[in-house]
């Protein structure tokens, strides 16, 4: 998947709300057309190009019981049309009748799954005889899992890399979670109709979606609040662009001074854990603060004075509070937090300073939790929190008040009286190791500094990590990664440059 391929996506009920809306005006059988007519072109393209071209070539199209099996038929027919071998596979339920019958009056067959000849005692399944397999066997009327032997046969296209283009959703993926409990298809592309589902954006399920293309059916791609507030749930995710990324970091011009970019008071590591003060100060150092003052430990401190001459070590005037990373078990963590609190200061608390937060904290203060430590702040199992990072990261606001940055393979910004989630730019795999977090946190922190506000420096700040790591592939340390980070933001400041001329631009002749 590229960086960024999508902005907004809703859940399964605030679709169901814009679908409705729809059907009155277009009606049904042309929304279900206009999926099929984009399905059909997207695996066509597949076909040019593994193929040579749409005549001739083998496709598959799993069917399920609903409207996603549906706009696979129809798809079907419409590259039989074209000369496609087009085989119809019964994989649960009834086959969507019209959809079947206009299959059926353009040359393609239907078989059943059985006929495919899968063997749940074969260690190794036969290769799935087709090109492209297309997945229509759920949509969003999918309850996560897939049956067996729906799940062998999922396996086996997985296993010998079938080219697999999924309907709407790999099915077996949890919509609104973006989950996956069991087995799921795991497709090349997934083309999806009107806006993107949360499973398109939050991991695991994301990965099982290959390329993603949305494609305009006629939906209202805004919903308004009461489609959302009709869905009960009413998740709304927007997924960082990098343009936006460029936009929000904040550039120093002519007149800036230290205290313009942001002087950031950090008290992170201990003696026990030096390295956590070493890599946030590293952060916020690399990320464009004006200043940074460490005020931590002893033994992190000395680390810092060797290798960062530029850091200030005492107490003064501070923009932003940084604490938390590395504490260990620190008999005054409540006590400091608590001092903190009277300052009126935006603040980022980190991993172990999670342990001793105040009841209530304003939104200008993040946190910054992995999954276990959002877990242990609502004192729930790191399960409930995995099985739907949605609801957890929202828990988590609600129960302290703070915006909250939840970290993890997919990073999701939360902060009260804002309807939205945001998603930051997906980074490489290689960005999970430790001490990505602390570097992280010291970021954000920065940003707090220059007074970005606390949601969107927290969503820039994961941005930013991503886009570097992007940059730099492989597996850097974090710490020479925070020292890519100054490049990385001379980059996006570029972009932003650009884009700017380009408003201008377009101002002048517009
Ligand atoms: N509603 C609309 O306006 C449009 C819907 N479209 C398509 O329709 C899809 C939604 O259609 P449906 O609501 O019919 O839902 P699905 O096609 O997702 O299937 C729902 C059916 O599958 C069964 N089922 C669900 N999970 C199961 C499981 N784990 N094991 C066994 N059976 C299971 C349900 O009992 C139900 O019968 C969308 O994803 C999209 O592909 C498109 O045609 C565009 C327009
Ligand atoms: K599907």
């Amino acid at each position: 998947m590229s960086l960024v391929e999508i902005y907004d996506a809703y859940d399964v009920g605030t679709v169901r709300a814009l679908e409705e809306r729809a059907f009155d005006t277009v009606g049904a059988d042309a929304l279900m057309q206009r999926a099929a007519h984009a399905l059909a072109l997207a695996v066509a393209r597949e076909a040019v190009s593994l193929c040579g071209g749409v005549y001739g070539s083998t496709i598959i199209i799993l069917v399920g019981p609903g409207n996603n099996g549906g706009d696979a038929l129809f798809a079907g027919a419409r590259l039989a049309r074209r000369g496609a071998r087009v085989t119809a596979v019964r994989c649960l339920g009834t086959p969507h009748a019209r959809g079947l019958a206009a299959l059926r009056a353009a040359g393609g067959r239907l078989i059943d799954l059985d006929d495919l000849g899968l063997d749940p005692a074969a260690r190794i399944q036969q290769r799935p005889a087709a090109d492209i397999v297309v997945d229509g066997v759920l949509g969003i009327g999918g309850r996560p899992g897939l049956p067996e032997p729906v799940a062998l046969l999922a396996r086996a296209c997985r296993d010998w890399l079938v080219t697999t283009i999924a309907v709407d959703l790999p099915s077996g993926v949890a919509a609104d979670t973006g989950a996956v409990a069991g087995d799921a298809f795991a497709a090349t592309r997934t083309v999806t109709f009107g806006v993107a589902k949360p499973c398109h954006l939050i991991e695991p399920a994301r990965g099982r979606c290959g390329e993603i293309e949305v494609v305009d059916i006629g939906l209202d791609p805004a919903p308004s609040e009461d489609d959302r507030a009709g869905s009960g749930s009413g998740r709304w995710l927007r997924q960082v662009q990098t343009d936006q990324l460029a936009a929000y970091l904040p550039y120093p011009d002519a007149g800036s001074d230290k205290y313009a970019r942001g002087v950031v008071g950090i008290d992170t590591g201990s003696d026990t854990y030096p390295g956590a003060g070493v890599l946030s100060t590293y952060g916020a150092v690399h990320s464009g603060a004006g200043m940074v003052r460490y005020l931590g430990a002893d033994v992190p401190r000395a680390l810092i004075r060797e290798r960062l001459p530029n850091v200030v070590f005492s107490p003064g005037r501070v923009q932003a509070h940084l604490v938390g990373s590395g504490w260990g078990d620190r008999p005054d963590g409540a006590a400091v937090l608590a001092r903190l609190l009277g300052d009126g200061l935006p603040t980022v608390v980190d991993a172990d300073g999670l342990g001793h937060l105040p009841a209530r904290v304003p939104a200008t203060w993040l946190l910054t939790p992995h999954a276990g430590e959002l877990a242990r702040l609502l004192g729930e199992d790191r399960s409930w929190v995995t099985e739907d990072p949605v609801r957890a990261v929202r828990a988590g606001v609600e129960k302290t008040g703070a915006t909250v940055l939840l970290k993890g393979a997919t990073q999701l910004v939360c902060t009260p009286d804002q309807p939205w989630i945001d998603v930051a730019l997906p980074g490489p795999a290689w960005t999970a190791q430790a001490g990505s977090g602390d570097v992280l946190a010291g970021i954000c922190a920065t940003l707090l500094a220059a007074g970005v506000r606390t949601p969107r420096a927290a969503a820039a700040a994961a941005s930013l990590q991503a886009y570097a790591a992007h940059r730099n592939p492989g597996p850097v340390p974090p710490q020479r990664l925070a020292e890519l980070m100054p490049a990385a933001i001379a980059r996006l400041q570029s972009r932003r440059t650009r884009q700017l001329d380009e408003i201008r631009r377009s101002e002048w002749t517009g």
